[in-house]
C-alpha cells in the first residue's frame, strides 16, 4: 500500500540546514496498523508531512499503491494532535465530517449518509446537529478520526492523535481505533512518542532514532489482536515488547531477541523459580 524509500528531508540549506529525516525505507501493508514511535523532535511529524504529500523530501521518494506521491493523495486522510483547531466551528458536526467529501464530488445524500455512518462507527450516532463546540475535547477528536473516515481513505495517517486528551479518554479512543480499524480494515499508519501506546496499538512498530530520525527497528507485535486496557497492558509479552522498544529508544540495542526473552523469563517465572 505505501512504500517509502531513501527518504531524506532537509530544512533550509548550507550550512544553516536542517537534517530531520535521513535515509528512511519501509513499506506499510494493506490492512496494517503500524505505529512509528520516536523521541521528541526526532522527525515524526516532518516524515508524515512527506508522506502525505504536504511537503516534498529533498531526496527519496514516497509511493501509495505504486503512485508517486507529489501532492496530496485524494485517497488519503490524515488526522492531527490538535482536533481544535482542525474541525472548523461554524459547521455542525454532520458538516465537518461531510466537508472534504464536496471536494470528491459525492452527492448530498451520499454525503450525509457516509458522515452518519462514520458518526455511528466513533459511537458518536446523536450528535451530528451540534457544533464541535458544544462537545469534550475527546468527542471532538472523535469527530476528526469520523471525518477522516468517511472519506474511506486507502492510508489513514494519525499525528499523536490521542496526545491532548485525558487519559480515560485516551485508552476509549485507542480500543475506538483498533475496533474501527479491524471492522474497515483500513490502513493506518500513526506515529506517537508514546512506548505503551505504539505497542497497545500497533500491529508493528516501527522505532526511530533521535535526530535525524531513522529507523533503528521494525517490531512485529505478536500481542493477541483482541487487546484490553488492563490485561494486555498487565500480560508479561507487553511488558517484554514496551522494554524493548525503551531499550530501542534508549539506544542501547541488546543482541536480537535476548532482551525481549529474558524479560519475559523474569515476568514469568514463578516466584519459587531459582535463577540459573
Ligand atoms: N518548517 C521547519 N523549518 C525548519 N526546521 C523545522 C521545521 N519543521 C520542523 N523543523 C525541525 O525539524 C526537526 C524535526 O521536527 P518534527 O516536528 O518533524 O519532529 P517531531 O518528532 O514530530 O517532534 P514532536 O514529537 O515534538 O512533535 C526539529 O528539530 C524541528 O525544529
Amino acid at each position: 500500500m505505501l512504500e517509502v524509500s531513501g527518504l531524506n528531508h532537509r530544512y533550509g540549506q548550507g550550512e544553516r540546514a536542517h537534517v530531520a529525516v535521513r535515509e528512511l525505507s519501509f513499506s506499510v501493508e494493506a490492512g496494517e496498523l503500524a505505529c512509528i514511535v520516536g523521541p521528541s523532535g526526532c522527525g515524526k511529524s516532518t516524515l508524515l508531512r512527506c508522506i502525505a504529500g504536504l511537503i516534498p523530501p529533498t531526496e527519496g521518494s514516497v509511493r501509495l499503491h505504486d503512485d508517486e506521491v507529489t501532492g496530496v493523495p485524494d485517497d488519503l486522510a490524515v488526522v492531527f494532535q490538535d482536533y481544535s483547531r482542525s474541525l472548523f466551528p461554524w459547521l455542525t458536526v454532520a458538516k465537518n465530517v461531510e466537508f472534504p467529501l464536496r471536494w470528491k464530488k459525492i452527492g448530498k445524500r451520499e454525503r450525509a449518509q457516509r458522515a452518519q455512518e462514520a458518526l455511528d462507527a466513533v459511537g458518536l450516532a446523536g450528535v451530528g446537529t451540534k457544533f464541535p463546540w458544544q462537545l469534550s475535547g475527546g468527542m471532538q477528536q472523535r469527530v476528526s478520526i469520523a471525518r477522516a473516515l468517511a472519506s474511506r481513505p486507502a492510508l489513514l495517517l494519525m499525528d499523536e492523535p490521542f496526545a491532548s486528551v485525558d487519559a480515560q479518554t485516551r485508552f476509549d479512543l485507542e480500543d475506538l481505533l483498533r475496533r474501527v480499524q479491524r471492522e474497515q480494515q483500513s490502513t493506518i499508519l500513526l506515529v506517537t512518542h508514546d512506548i505503551d501506546e505504539s505497542v497497545y496499538l500497533g500491529d508493528r512498530v516501527l522505532v526511530l532514532s533521535s535526530s535525524p530520525a531513522s529507523i533503528v527497528a521494525d517490531l512485529t507485535i505478536d500481542l493477541p489482536a483482541d487487546r484490553d486496557q488492563i490485561a494486555t497492558r498487565e500480560s508479561a509479552r507487553f511488558v517484554a515488547l514496551r522494554g524493548e522498544v525503551a531499550r530501542l529508544l534508549q539506544g542501547k540495542q541488546g543482541q536480537p531477541g535476548t532482551a525481549t526473552d529474558e524479560a519475559e523469563r523474569e515476568l514469568t517465572a514463578s516466584p519459587g523459580d531459582v535463577p540459573h
